[in-house]
């Protein structure tokens, strides 16, 4: 079983996912998607309207797939995409495009956060190593003042997932659906208020570790 793990580490399992065994990204994203959805509809939030804030990144790209998701399963849902959308990421660029052939366009801006009965933050995920731009650091503090239910998606946006430090403003959040393997950020300094309850869910990315299991438990037979 591997442990906690840091940003660097779940970055090359996730290369490594893509690149050599050949899982296609889009195939990881709708999984971490799903894998959110699950512990949205688990009962314990209020989904009568739900509003996803998606960054320019893969983690983005995550939320982006939720929203669509929660819109098709007739969950009424609000987009917040923040930043230049021409500099999305490849993923991300993909999951809005979609979006928007099933008619779901994102917004850019909300007046006032207390109208929604849950949101879901995929702003940044692992990816994030320099402090959170201003302005966006800004909308992070309404949203906690907010005092609404909030499920981050992989780790809460402004956190430093491998030390657990606040890179400039983070979300505080009920619950953290992280992927793959706990992140230590999550376990320690100022992850350990700002995560939430944590659920750890499988999407298909594994430490070489556990791809060694895998093989030795086939080859065995
Ligand atoms: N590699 C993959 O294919 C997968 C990635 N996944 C998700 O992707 C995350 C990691 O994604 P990334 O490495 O792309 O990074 P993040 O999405 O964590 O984003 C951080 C980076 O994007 C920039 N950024 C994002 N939005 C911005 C905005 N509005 N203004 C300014 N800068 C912005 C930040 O400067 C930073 O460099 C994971 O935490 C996970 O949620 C999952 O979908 C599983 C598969
Ligand atoms: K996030």
């Amino acid at each position: 079983m591997t442990d906690a793990v840091t940003a660097h580490e779940m970055q090359q399992y996730d290369q490594y996912t893509i690149d050599e065994i050949g899982v296609p990204s889009l195939v990881l994203m709708e999984r971490a998607a799903l894998a959110t959805i699950e512990v949205l509809g688990a009962g314990q939030y209020d989904l009568s309207e739900v509003l996803v804030i998606a960054g320019l990144g893969n983690n983005g790209g995550d939320g982006v797939a939720i929203a669509r998701l929660l819109m098709q399963k007739g969950i009424k849902v609000s987009l917040l995409l923040l930043g230049d959308e021409s500099r999305a990421a490849h993923n991300t660029a993909l999951q809005l495009k979609i979006a928007r052939q099933y008619g779901l366009h994102p917004i850019h801006r909300v007046k006032e956060f207390r109208q929604y009965s849950v949101i879901v933050d995929a702003l940044f995920g692992i990816g994030l190593s320099k402090p959170v731009p201003v302005k966006l650091g800004e909308m992070i503090k309404r949203v906690n003042a907010a005092n609404i239910p909030v499920v981050s998606v992989d780790v809460p946006s402004g956190l430093n997932a491998t030390t657990g430090e606040i890179l400039g403003s983070a979300i505080r959040a009920n619950a953290t659906v992280t992927f793959a393997y706990p992140k230590i950020g999550l376990l320690q300094q100022e992850g350990i208020k700002r995560a939430g309850s944590i659920f750890v869910k499988d999407i298909g990315i594994y430490s070489p570790e556990e791809l060694n299991n895998f093989k030795s438990r086939t080859e065995e037979k």
